[in-house]
């Protein structure tokens, strides 16, 4: 068998394809894409797209449920029909994927391979009966769900999250296991149109989240209709028998052990790498904890001329910053600009519930545990014009500025479009801005981004009790 040689190798068609692959040929050079599955990867066909085509009719929903509160009364209620929503997203990620697959089958500098690859040898791999090797090796194979070790769950039918996208009957009772990203947001997404959900919660719930952050959410994600917290509550054993789930668990806190029935199971306790799949050992790529591979700040593995990003290489697990890491070996390794190393500086995140979270920089804990000195300025949603509208009675905007610097370490929102209100602080955050920078800013009144200001003024009196502040910002 003859072995094909390329330029460029890129293993995975999630950010690898359009950040790397596409630009690739592009460039002129030759290049070898490796995806046994479709083009899009997790985010286009089983992740962010699919779950946020989902998320937005149970916000409807919730709106509708609210209406009350603003003399707006939707008479006769409302039904769902969760057949025909899941059957349209599904179609239209169908569609969305399948469209890129002409694009790529057309052009003529890249080869698509859809067999599983392997690695055989040190830039080496077998897809099919074909080896290639490539001189510039990008991997960005990405991650599945994890299974738990629980007694009864091999070989029943639960829901990852891959399964439960589309599934297209609704279930009456839900058993999530897991309180991550995925479980929190998943659970809005089924309660909020109707189904009675059970989280099991083993330990501490969105573990990125500072504890004032994670209490302000649960205490109204845990008030939200069809939504039960299992607190410090873990399935032992599952039986499935005639089409009914039965979790026996246990309550660590009374030690009780108790059943709960459900008819649908959701297993959501986070991913491992694809690394195994792929036999990356056999390339004598070194790998680290949770099997990710292991990158130096340029994103290069020990094997010269191999390069790893996204879920693969476990940096964050998010696909902007799979993109962010595409985009970067893009210009220091493909279009051979200046030699730097990654800056994830300003690396945002949000979970998608319902109240929305999200943040950039450090939380209060790592602050905490780093020993960084800083005061804190919060403002709830309730205190400003824009809160006053919606009738807030949850959220806050937290900013965590340094002593004596002013420079922004922190910003966490929970509450009504935080995903799009902490955009406000991310550019101070990539170019190192301080307190004043938001103070000095202008901004428009009544939008719900003077909340970001009011809890930036905060910071500024908290800090004044400690230290001289400027006077150009004092009366800011
Ligand atoms: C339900 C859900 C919701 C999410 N929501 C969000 C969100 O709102 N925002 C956000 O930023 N992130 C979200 N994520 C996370 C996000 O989807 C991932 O971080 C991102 O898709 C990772 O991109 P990637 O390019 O590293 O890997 P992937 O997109 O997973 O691409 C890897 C590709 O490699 C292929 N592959 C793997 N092994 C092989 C092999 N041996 N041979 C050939 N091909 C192979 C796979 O088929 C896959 O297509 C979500 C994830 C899930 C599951
Ligand atoms: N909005 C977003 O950006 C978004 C949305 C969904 C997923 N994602 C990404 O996908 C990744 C995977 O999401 P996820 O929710 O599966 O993972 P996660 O890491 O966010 O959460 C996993 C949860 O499972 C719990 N857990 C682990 N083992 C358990 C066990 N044996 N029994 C009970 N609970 C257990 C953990 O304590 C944790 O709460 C995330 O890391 C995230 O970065 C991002």
């Amino acid at each position: 068998m003859a072995t094909k040689h390329y330029d460029v190798i890129v293993i995975g068609a999630g950010a690898g394809l359009p950040k790397l692959g596409s630009p690739a040929s592009r460039l002129g050079l030759k290049v070898a894409l490796l995806e046994k599955g479709r083009l899009g990867g997790t985010c286009l066909n089983r992740g962010c797209i699919p779950s946020k085509m989902l998320i937005h009719p149970a916000d409807v929903a919730l709106n509708i449920d609210e209406a009350h509160r603003f003399e707006v009364n939707p008479q006769g209620g409302y039904t769902v029909d969760f057949t025909a929503l899941i059957d349209r997203v599904s179609k239209t990620i169908d569609e969305d994927s399948f469209s890129i697959n002409p694009r790529i089958e057309a052009n003529e500098m890249l080869d698509w391979y859809k067999e599983p690859a392997k690695f055989v040898d040190k830039k080496t791999l077998k897809v099919g009966d074909q080896i290639i090797t490539g001189d510039k090796i990008f991997i960005a194979a990405g991650s599945r769900p994890t299974i738990p070790k629980i007694k009864g769950l091999d070989g029943i039918p639960y829901m990852t999250s891959t399964e439960a996208l589309r599934h297209n009957q609704q279930p009456k009772k839900l058993i999530v296991i897991g309180a991550g990203y995925i479980a929190c947001e998943l659970a809005h997404f089924y309660a909020s149109l109707g189904t009675e959900v059970f989280i099991f919660v083993r330990s501490t719930p969105l573990r990125h989240v500072d504890e004032e952050v994670r209490d302000e959410f649960l205490r109204v994600f845990k008030d939200r209709k069809n939504i039960n917290l299992l607190l410090k509550c873990s399935p032992e054993e599952i039986k499935y028998e005639d089409k009914v789930y039965t979790a026996t668990y246990v309550d660590y806190e009374t030690k009780e052990t108790k059943t709960l029935q459900s008819d649908a199971l959701l297993v959501a306790v986070g991913v491992v790498p694809n690394t195994d799949l792929l036999e990356v050992e056999k390339s004598g790529i070194e790998i680290k904890e949770g099997n990710f591979i292991k990158v130096d700040d340029h994103l290069r593995t020990n094997v010269p001329g191999v390069w790893a990003l996204g879920d693969i290489a476990g940096n964050y697990l998010f696909r902007h910053s799979a993109n962010y890491e595409g985009e970067y070996l893009l210009e220091t390794i493909l279009y051979k600009g200046e030699d730097y190393p990654i800056d994830y500086t300003g690396m945002p995140w949000a979970v998608f519930t319902n109240p929305q979270i999200a943040g950039v920089g450090y939380n209060e804990e790592e602050l905490k545990k780093k020993e960084i000195k800083y005061v804190k300025g919060v403002n709830p949603y309730s205190s400003s014009a824009m809160g006053m509208a919606l009738r807030s009675d949850h959220g806050f905007v937290k900013i965590l500025v340094e002593r004596y610097t002013r420079k922004l370490l922190g910003c966490i929102i929970v509450g009504h479009e935080a995903s799009t209100l902490i955009h406000e602080v991310i550019p101070l955050f990539r170019l190192h801005g301080t307190l004043d920078d938001i103070l000095k800013m202008i901004h428009i009144h009544p939008a719900l981004s003077e909340l970001v200001r009011n809890a930036a003024r905060k910071a500024r009196d908290e800090l004044m009790k400690v230290e001289e502040v400027p006077l150009s910002i004092r009366f800011k």
